[in-house]
């Protein structure tokens, strides 16, 4: 992406729909008088007595202990220096929102107008009260270490400055693995720091306390290198001089093992980088570019072990993989401090992860086939599931051993299971879906082109690497808009209508001619019809032309269905397609069956939904668990329309006893584990976490999923169409840009189980 569409789509993306990152949304009912009541006057004097009685009490009643303050005062942001609070105050929503989407901990981003020590201190203990946690970020040295020390000493909760002790636990991590894969031993290596502030002193000072030797560090700072004779040094910056007789980087950087640079952009050569020891360890950490671009440095030497903040190359250093999951641990235990003792229990945390073997879902995540602990891949990478149950349980676990929490954990699984439950409202599912579609982009027809969000979700599925967009409409239309959006990319252009295509549209008609003459079709009809846009979209995929379609954004759903069952049909052994919604709730996905085609299904074919339903999940890579829904509960009523799903069961565990499915059931019973396990021990879905509905015919599926989506505010993605024997997938009417990728994002997946998809004519009758 160029430099000037990211500088766009970032003001964009900060701007619209509401300017900002984060909200304030509230976790209690307020819909009656009786709500309001409770949650304010009178109700509210309750807890506030309480509290008065016993301060302790502001954890019982309050969002105190899941509410951490981002405080800064803007005078060192990222690496673009003293810009100021307001300034700052983008970077600071960015946090909480990593906060919250990492470690599910709430965020109060406040910016503090004043640069003056005494006057932030005090700010930040007047308004502690409110907070289980003070994260300090981007503010300037030296005054950031008067700041963090004092907080610490006269708060009770752990306050953390997140670029000294974020980075510095992020950067040993990296640190000890890079040093273990080079052989290299921390107490012999030759250390360049480029930088003298808040996280180049702490960090520095970790990796001594991991053994590394004053004697082989150097540190530089905006005037060159921190000589033990230079007379104006601070007490943090003179703990690090050198005796060395050097006075800049280049001489610095001879024969050095490793650079660190948490100073500012572009500072260190290709030449400095070739003068250093035999595999060379560099973190260019300065944010938002490096100290020497990661292209630049791996193009100059090939035996580095390269690393920067980023998130677009191997090896994201970044204080994004601390502060998350330090405070989660924190403020599990009530601790009353972040202490050395978990500081170090972080690194080690993360440093062992890096070494285990990588869940599938990361790789698909980054769009990787393998990743490996090697030169590439050094820390483990923050959408990672299991940093979440690894690093907060040993902050936690330090911290209690080393006696500052107040609140010990004392059952190790049941944390760990309420960590993991704490990230199941994330989209990581839209996450997996595209960058799967990456790992192996197919060619997708949109048959809609010549409709601007279409195009625009079309640019978006090429730039980002989804799918290979053809584009079909009329021609001169699609230009125009082209231009408009600043598409410039070559894709293929198609319009049937047009002269070039005249040969293939005739070769397109016989082929449908021949396959349907026997149902009543003429040849003249065939030729008629193929200029119709769905019908050639439909033969593109049919004769190989393209991998998968897209249609639906500007015709009703009956009308894109007919041409797509006439030219593509369904797979053999399916009878009747259907469509499912992956509705993504915050307990997680949840798929809804059938959204859009049978009306009232009989009980055999609702089991061949609850069988292309279950077939689809697992394109997704989750593991079905089905439940057949009613307005009764396993024969609680003989009527014919629960008798109906009771039946569709009793086929499906005859035929599939495989699949976790049951029923009939009502919603709620099925929704909730726990009430379904005591009520329905028997079930086969007792105590496990049903993720798909099958509805007992188009009136509720259909009303359901709409309610969920308009009441919920619930993302979707679908319909997602069942048992078509080739991809390709319906949009709703005027879908959004954002729906009509996630569509693409399905229909690319879909397309790359080509050969998987024999497997749908396993579904037994
Ligand atoms: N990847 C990550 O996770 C993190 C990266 N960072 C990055 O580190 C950098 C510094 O942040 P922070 O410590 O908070 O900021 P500070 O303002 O506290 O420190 C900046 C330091 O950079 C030094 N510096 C400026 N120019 C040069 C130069 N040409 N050569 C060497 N040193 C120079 C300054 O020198 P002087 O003392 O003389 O002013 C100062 O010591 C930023 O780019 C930031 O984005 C920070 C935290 C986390
Ligand atoms: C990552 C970060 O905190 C910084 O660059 O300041
Ligand atoms: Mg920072």
């Amino acid at each position: 992406m160029s430099k000037e569409r990211m500088r766009r789509e970032a003001l964009l993306y900060h701007a619209k729909p509401k300017p900002g990152k984060i909200q304030v949304v509230p976790t209690k009912k307020y819909a009656t008088q009786r709500d309001l009541s409770l949650a304010y006057s009178p109700g509210v004097a309750e807890p506030c007595l309480e509290i008065e009685k016993d301060v302790n009490n502001v954890y019982k009643y309050t969002n105190k202990s899941n509410l951490v303050a981002v405080i800064s005062n803007g005078t060192a942001v990222l690496g673009l220096g003293n810009i100021g609070p307001e300034a700052s105050k983008p970077v600071m929503e960015g946090k909480g929102l990593l906060f919250k989407i990492f470690a599910d901990i709430d965020v109060f981003d406040i910016e503090v107008n004043t640069e003056n020590v005494e006057e932030f201190i005090a700010t930040v203990r007047n308004i502690a009260p409110t907070f289980g946690g003070i994260n300090l970020e981007d503010i300037k040295a030296p005054e950031a270490f008067e700041i963090e020390k004092r907080l610490k000493e006269e708060l009770d909760i752990p306050v953390m400055h997140d670029d000294q002790h974020g980075t510095a636990i992020i950067s040993a991590a990296a640190l000890l693995n890079a040093l273990e894969l080079t052989n290299k031993k921390i107490e012999e290596v030759r250390i360049v720091i480029s930088g003298a502030g808040a996280a180049a002193v702490s960090c520095t000072k970790l990796y001594k306390a991991f053994g590394a030797k004053a004697e082989n560090i150097v540190m530089l700072d905006s005037k060159g290198v921190i000589r033990k004779d230079r007379d104006e040094l601070s007490e943090e910056k003179s703990e690090f001089a050198t005796a060395r007789k050097i006075d800049t980087l280049d001489e610095a950087m001879n024969d050095a093992d490793v650079f660190v640079g948490l100073s500012i952009a572009n500072i260190v050569t290709p030449k400095m980088l070739l003068s250093m020891a035999a595999n060379p360890v560099v973190f260019a950490m300065a944010n938002p570019n490096p100290e020497i671009a990661y292209d630049l440095a791996i193009d100059t030497r090939e035996d580095i072990i390269m690393a920067t903040g980023r998130s677009d190359h191997p090896n994201q250093v970044n204080n994004v993989l601390g502060f998350p999951f330090i405070f989660r641990g924190a403020l599990d235990v009530r601790a009353t401090k972040i202490n050395e003792a978990m500081k170090m229990a972080a690194v080690k945390a993360l440093a062992d992860l890096a070494k285990e073997m990588v869940p599938e879902q990361v790789n698909i995540a980054y769009g990787e086939t393998k990743l490996n602990f090697g030169r590439e891949y050094i820390i483990p990478k923050p959408f990672d599931p299991r940093l979440i149950a690894t690093v907060p349980p040993a902050v936690a676990k330090a911290a209690m051993e080393s006696g500052v929490a107040t609140e010990p954990i004392t059952d190790w699984e049941k944390y760990r299971d309420e960590l993991y439950e704490r990230m199941g409202s994330d989209n990581k599912i839209i996450r997996l879906l595209m960058n799967r579609a990456k790992l192996n982009p197919k060619r997708i027809v949109f048959a809609e082109a010549d409709h601007l969000d279409v195009l625009k979700a079309a640019q978006i599925v090429h730039d980002e690497g989804i799918g290979i967009p053809i584009l079909l409409g009329r021609k001169e239309i699609i230009l125009e808009l082209m231009a408009q959006i600043e598409f410039e990319a070559e894709v293929d252009i198609i319009d049937p209508k047009s002269d070039e295509q005249t040969e293939t549209l005739n070769a397109y008609a016989q082929t449908h001619w021949e396959n349907r003459r026997r149902s009543g079709i003429t040849l003249y009809d065939a030729q008629k019809i193929m200029r119709e846009r769905n019908y050639f979209a439909s033969m593109m995929v049919n004769e190989g032309d393209a991998d998968a379609m897209i249609s639906g954004y500007s015709r009703s759903y009956p009308s894109v269905v007919r041409p797509v069952l006439e030219t593509i049909g369904r797979f053999e052994g399916v009878n009747k397609v259907a469509t499912t919604n992956l509705m993504l709730t915050k307990r997680g996905p949840l798929f809804i069956s059938d959204t859009s085609i049978n009306i009232d299904p009989t009980a055999k074919e609702l089991a061949k939904i609850a069988q292309m339903t279950n077939y689809t999940m697992k394109m997704f890579g989750l593991e079905p668990v089905i439940a057949m829904i009613s307005y009764a509960n396993f024969g609680s009523s003989k009527d014919p329309h629960a008798t109906k799903v009771r039946e569709a069961v009793s086929y499906l565990h005859r035929s599939n006893p495989d699949m976790h499915v049951d029923g009939e059931l009502q919603t709620d019973f099925a929704l909730n584990p726990e009430m379904l396990r005591k009520k329905f021990p028997f079930s086969k879905l007792a105590g496990k976490k049903v993720n798909a509905l099958i509805f007992p015919n188009l009136d509720s599926a259909n009303s359901n999923y709409k309610l969920l989506k308009e009441l919920n505010n619930v993302e979707s993605i679908g319909p997602i169409m069942l048992g078509m024997r080739k991809p390709v997938h319906i949009l709703q009417l005027g879908a959004s840009v954002e729906e009509i990728v996630n569509m693409a994002a399905v229909a690319v997946v879909d397309a790359q189980q080509k050969e998987k998809r024999k497997n749908i004519a396993d579904l037994q009758e």
